[in-house]
C-alpha cells in the first residue's frame, strides 16, 4: 500500500522541506514556488496543486497522489460476481438436491389443484440446501399458481428471529393485512373505472354482475369498510388470542391456499414451546375459504420428541431428509457456482477439491465450503495475485476456524470466561495435565479479583465439560488408580488469540497483573 508518510518527495525537496518547517504548512510558500508571479488568492491556490501535481507525473513525488485503493485496484480483479458465493444469495439450480425437490414440488402440487397439501417436515444438518431448496419450491409454487390463476402463496418466517408465538401471529397477521388491502386497492380501482364507462355508457355494466351504478357504488363501499375492519397488530401488547383472531379473519377473507414455512421451527418449540404449531395445525377445521399447510424445517432431528402428541402427528404428515454432501457432491455445488463467481482461470485446479474435502470433513456443509472458496478468493486478492492457490485455501480454512473459536470465546457467559481464563494461565505458565483442582484454585482467586460469585467446584467442572463440548479445551478423564479418576485439561484452540478476546471483556480487561494468580496454585 501506497503510504503518504512514507513519501520521500518533499523532504528530497529543499523547498518543501522549508515548507513543512512552518508551521502552519504554508501553503503560501508552495505557490510561491511553483509561480512566483501567482497571487496567494484562495481560488489560484487550487490550480497550483493541480499543477504541481501534474507536473510531477515523473518524479517519485506522484507517489503522493496515489490514495489508500490505488494499489488494491491494480491488477486484474480475480472475482467476476462475488454476490454469488455469499448465503444470501439462492441459487437457480441445485446439484443433488433433486430428489427432495420433487418430493417437496410432488406433495405441493396439491395446492394448485385448490385442496390442502399435507404438512411437511425437512431435516438435515447445517449446510444441507434445506432452506435454498425449500425456497425455490416455494417460488415455483407461486409463480405456477399464477400463471394458472389459482390463488396459492407461501410465507417464510425465519424462526431464529420470530421466535415466540405473538411475533408469528403477528407476523402472519400483518403480511396477510398488507395483501387484502392491495387486493382491496386493485379491486376498488377496477370498480371506479367501471364506474366511469357506466356513466358515459349504461351497456358496459351488461357483462357484470352489476345491475346499476348503485350496486357498483355499494360494493365499493363495502370493500372500503372490509378494509377499515383490519387493523395492523402492534409488535407487542395486544392478547394472544386476540392476534390469532387477526391472522384468522385476514387469512380467511377470500379462497386460497397458504404454506406457511417456519424455518428453524426447533428454536421456536425450544423458545416458546409448541402452542403456535398447534394453533395453525388445527385452523383448516375452522377456516371456511382457505387453507393453511404448514412445512417446518429443522437442524435438530429430535424435536419432535418435545412435541404434544397431536401436533407431532399432524406436523410430520410428510418428512423429507437431507443427507450431508460428500466431497464430490460439494465439488460440483462449488463448480457450478465459481464459474459465475471467478474470472475465467483464476482458480487454481487444486482450489475446489480441496474446500470440498475441508467441508466434508465438517458433515458436508455447503455452506462451510462456499465460505472457504470466497475467503481464499479474498486472500489472494489481498495478496494481489491473479490465481487461487491452495495455500490461499488452507489460510481460508484457518481464518475461519479462527473466526469462529473468537465468535463462541466472545460470547460465553462470564463464569465459563473466568474458567478459560484460568486454563490459559495455566498453560501459558507451562503446566501440563492441568486438572480440575488446579483449575479451581486459579478461578476462585481471579473471581476474587474481579468480584464475581464463585461458584462450587462441582459446578467449575460442569463448565468444563460445556467447554470441551464446545471443542475450545479438552478434557480427558484419566484413572488415577486407586486415588480415583481426574480430568487432565488442555487448551484445544490457539492460546494468544484466545486470551486477547478473552481480555477484551471489560471484567477480566480490568486485572493488571496475572501472574499471583498462578503462582496462588502453589500456595494451595
Ligand atoms: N445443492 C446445492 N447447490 C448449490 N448451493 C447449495 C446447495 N445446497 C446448499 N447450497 C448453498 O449452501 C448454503 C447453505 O444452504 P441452506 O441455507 O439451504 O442450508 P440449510 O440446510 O438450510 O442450513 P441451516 O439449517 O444452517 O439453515 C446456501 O448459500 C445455499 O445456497
Amino acid at each position: 500500500m501506497t503510504d503518504k508518510s512514507n513519501n520521500p518527495a518533499p523532504a528530497s525537496d529543499p523547498s518543501t522541506t522549508e515548507t513543512s518547517n512552518d508551521a502552519d504548512g504554508s501553503d503560501g510558500q508552495l505557490d510561491a514556488e511553483t509561480d512566483p508571479g501567482t497571487s496567494t488568492g484562495p481560488s489560484d491556490l487550487d490550480d497550483v496543486i493541480l499543477d504541481n501535481l501534474d507536473a510531477g507525473s515523473d518524479d517519485p513525488s506522484d507517489e503522493a497522489s496515489r490514495g489508500l485503493f490505488d494499489d488494491l485496484l491494480e491488477g486484474e480483479p480475480i472475482f467476476e460476481n462475488k454476490e454469488v458465493l455469499r448465503p444470501s444469495y439462492t441459487p437457480h439450480k441445485l446439484p443433488h438436491r433433486e430428489e427432495q425437490i420433487n418430493n417437496m414440488a410432488t406433495i405441493l402440487v396439491t395446492a394448485l389443484r385448490g385442496d390442502t397439501p399435507s404438512n411437511i417436515l425437512i431435516y438435515g444438518k447445517t449446510g444441507t440446501g434445506k432452506t435454498a431448496s425449500a425456497k425455490f419450491v416455494s417460488e415455483e409454487l407461486e409463480t405456477t399458481s399464477q400463471k394458472y390463476e389459482v390463488p396459492c402463496e407461501v410465507e417464510y418466517i425465519n424462526c431464529e428471529v420470530t421466535d415466540t408465538q405473538y411475533r408469528v401471529l403477528a407476523q402472519l397477521a400483518n403480511k396477510f393485512i398488507d395483501k387484502n388491502a392491495q387486493l382491496i386497492d386493485d379491486r376498488i380501482a377496477e370498480l371506479e373505472e367501471l364506474q366511469s364507462q357506466a356513466r358515459e355508457n349504461t351497456a358496459a355494466l351488461e357483462e357484470t354482475a352489476f345491475g346499476s351504478l348503485d350496486d357498483v357504488e355499494a360494493e365499493i363501499e363495502s370493500l372500503e369498510a372490509d378494509k377499515s375492519e383490519f387493523e395492523e397488530v402492534p409488535m407487542t401488547g395486544w392478547p394472544t388470542d386476540r392476534v390469532y383472531s387477526s391472522f384468522f379473519d385476514a387469512v380467511d377473507y377470500h379462497e386460497r391456499v397458504v404454506v406457511i414455512m417456519l424455518d428453524e421451527i426447533d428454536k421456536l418449540v425450544e423458545k416458546s414451546g409448541d402452542d403456535t404449531l398447534y394453533n395453525l395445525s388445527r385452523m383448516n377445521s375452522e377456516l371456511e375459504n382457505s387453507r393453511v399447510s404448514i412445512m417446518g424445517i429443522s437442524n435438530d432431528l429430535k424435536f419432535t420428541d418435545f412435541l404434544d402428541p397431536r401436533v407431532k402427528s399432524s406436523l410430520g404428515e410428510e418428512e423429507i431428509v437431507f443427507p450431508p454432501y460428500d466431497a464430490n457432491q460439494l465439488r460440483d455445488i462449488l463448480q457450478a457456482r465459481s464459474d459465475v463467481a471467478f474470472k475465467g482461470d483464476a482458480l487454481t485446479e487444486d482450489v475446489i477439491p480441496l474446500c470440498a474435502a475441508f467441508a466434508a470433513q465438517e458433515h458436508g456443509d455447503a455452506r462451510r465450503a462456499l465460505d472457504l472458496l470466497r475467503t481464499a478468493g479474498e486472500l489472494a486478492e489481498r495478496d494481489q495475485t491473479d490465481n487461487v492457490l491452495e495455500d490461499h485455501v488452507r489460510q481460508a480454512q484457518e481464518k475461519i476456524e479462527l473466526d469462529r473459536v473468537v465468535e463462541v470465546v466472545r460470547t460465553l457467559p462470564t463464569q465459563s470466561k473466568i474458567v478459560l481464563f484460568a486454563i490459559i494461565l495455566l498453560e501459558k505458565n507451562g503446566v501440563h495435565n492441568i486438572n480440575t483442582g488446579e483449575v479451581f484454585n486459579i478461578y476462585k482467586n481471579l473471581c476474587e479479583e474481579i468480584d464475581a460469585d464463585i461458584l462450587t467446584q462441582r459446578r467449575v467442572t460442569d463448565l468444563i465439560s460445556e467447554l470441551d463440548m464446545l471443542g475450545i479445551v479438552n478434557a480427558v478423564v484419566v484413572s488415577k488408580g486407586r486415588y480415583g479418576r481426574t480430568k487432565e485439561i488442555s487448551l484445544s484452540v490457539p492460546t494468544e488469540e484466545t486470551e486477547a478476546v478473552l481480555l477484551s471483556d471489560s471484567r477480566l480487561g480490568d486485572i493488571d497483573d496475572v501472574q499471583p494468580f498462578v503462582q496462588a496454585r502453589f500456595d494451595n
